[in-house]
């Protein structure tokens, strides 16, 4: 089939290659001319593991292209992907300018009947104001053309998107009209072919599963990491707790690991965008509020565990390990090591940030003065981070980090103290070994 996806981030590229890869005709559009210059090149501008690949093989067989020029795109497709950013508006709901812009220029350019998806996460009832938008583009122009919209949201994760975009637990299409669910079917045709994935639903209803999934996984973390501060507090060891509970397979080990709080451009935002979505209703979303209040609360508790250990930060020199929200992605939005950091920062320390790969967007988050002033220092290596250092913060779990040499740690670190915000280490065989060691909830 013929797709256009519009909007070549996380999502779009994925889905694009993805597409491609299963042998359809993709054009991916962007309205960076940059980033498009560098697809077609093949340089990809993310960090996602296999996309490369996947990109090159679509490049190669012609399958895949790239562009600024959507009307152009529109000349050879009749389904639009819409897969730009719904980043937060300023009361926290979800910016819809990108999706309506995209709407707008598909109605002044529609010819034909055609297939508008709504990739992006957008909230309940946004497939009608994409519909109203792209009618009164048409209206301006005096066409009458059939057009539908569907949503299907997309529910892949960074760091291991092509694979989950390729192996999905369901594929969700929100649709009323049969003529766009026959169209979105075939599109997804191998998907149905041994285990049933693909699940048609009211466009209201698929928009708000997107919202409730995400929201559910959230509260999963936000409710573990009340327990584990919980357990901080009793002298109980959550790591026992969590295999404890994660037995019953009702509530099962998954999204249950406590840390230092979720990140990423998606739960913190989501979340926040349902809780608006409910006060646009007058409905009070009581666990909701909870559920972001403890997150936010969360992306402290390792600031708060160094200055314990540590006293007075002014003079000390802390390493901090991982600096992504999570191990396989270079992306950093909402990350709790930029809280941890800058709190660290305020408080007159020095910071010696390592992490594989996002180093560079790391360099956007914190203010360049403390780099000039020596007071960030970013290192090759996360060994180099750690030498003469007085603790050593674990951020991000990234393999690398989970069985460093403990000896060569040990001379490293001045106070020898080892904060652990993601529950990987060994406590037990740390305290022998001399270190000062605390994870979230650990005993
Ligand atoms: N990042 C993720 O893992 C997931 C994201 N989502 C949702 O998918 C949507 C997209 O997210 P990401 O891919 O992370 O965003 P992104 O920020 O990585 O990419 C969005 C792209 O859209 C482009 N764009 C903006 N306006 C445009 C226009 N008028 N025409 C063409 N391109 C335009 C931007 O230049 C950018 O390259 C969001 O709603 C997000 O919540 C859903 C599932 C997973
Ligand atoms: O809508 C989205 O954008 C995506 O959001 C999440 O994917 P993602 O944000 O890429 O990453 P996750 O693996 O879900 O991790 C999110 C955050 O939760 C944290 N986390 C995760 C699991 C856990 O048990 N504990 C925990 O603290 C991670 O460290 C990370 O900071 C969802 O998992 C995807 O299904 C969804 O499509």
């Amino acid at each position: 089939m013929n797709i256009t996806i519009v909007g070549t981030g996380y999502v779009g590229l994925v889905s694009g290659a993805c597409f491609a890869d299963m042998g359809n005709q993709v054009t991916c559009v962007d309205v960076d001319a940059a980033k498009i210059e560098r697809l077609r090149a093949g340089d990809i501008p993310i960090y996602e593991p296999g996309l490369a690949a996947v990109v090159e093989r679509g490049i190669k067989l012609g399958l895949l292209s790239f562009t600024t020029d959507l009307p152009q795109a529109m000349t050879q497709s009749s389904i639009y992907f819409i897969a730009v950013g719904t980043p937060p508006g300023e009361d926290g709901s979800a910016d819809l300018k990108y999706v309506l812009a995209v709407a707008r220029e598909i109605g002044q350019n529609l010819n034909e009947y055609a297939v508008i998806v709504d990739k992006s996460t957008v909230p309940v009832g946004t497939a009608d104001k994409v519909r109203e938008a792209i009618q009164a583009e048409l209206d301006l122009r005096g066409v009458d053309i059939p057009f539908d919209v569907v949503s299907n949201p997309e529910f892949l994760k960074e760091g291991a998107a092509v694979s989950d975009f390729m192996k999905p637990d369901r594929i969700i299409i929100g649709t009323d009209s049969e003529r766009a669910g026959a169209v979105m079917g075939e599109l997804y045709q191998d998907f149905s072919r041994n285990h049933d994935k693909v699940m048609y639903m009211g466009v209201r209803d698929a928009e708000m599963t997107k919202y409730a999934a995400n929201a559910m996984l959230a509260t999963k973390i936000s409710f573990m990491n009340e327990i584990a501060n919980l357990c901080d507090a009793l002298d109980v060891d959550v790591e026992e707790v969590r295999h404890g509970i994660g037995s019953d397979s009702r509530i099962g080990y998954s999204f249950i690991y406590p840390g230092c709080g979720y990140g990423g451009s998606c739960f913190p935002k989501d979340v926040q965008a349902l809780v608006r979505m409910a006060d646009n209703v007058k409905f009070d979303a009581k666990l909701l509020n909870a559920v972001e209040e403890r997150n936010i609360a969360q992306k402290h508790v390792l600031a708060s565990k160094v200055t314990r250990h540590l006293g007075e930060l002014n003079g000390k020199t802390i390493a901090v390990w991982g600096l992504a929200f999570k191990p396989g992605t270079d992306d950093m939005r909402e990350a709790p090591s930029i809280v941890l950091i800058n709190s660290l920062l305020a408080a007159g320390a020095t910071v010696k940030v390592h992490d594989p790969e996002a180093m560079t967007t790391s360099k956007r988050e914190f203010a360049p003065k403390f780099v000039e002033e020596g007071q960030l220092i970013y290192c090759d290596h996360h060994f180099d981070a750690t030498e003469d250092a007085d603790a050593l913060v674990l951020v991000t779990e990234w393999k690398q980090y989970r069985q460093p040499d403990f000896d060569k740690l040990k001379s490293q670190l001045r106070a020898s103290v080892i904060i652990d915000g993601r529950n990987i280490y060994n406590p037990e065989k740390l305290k022998q070994m001399g270190f000062v060691y605390e994870g979230i909830g650990r005993r």
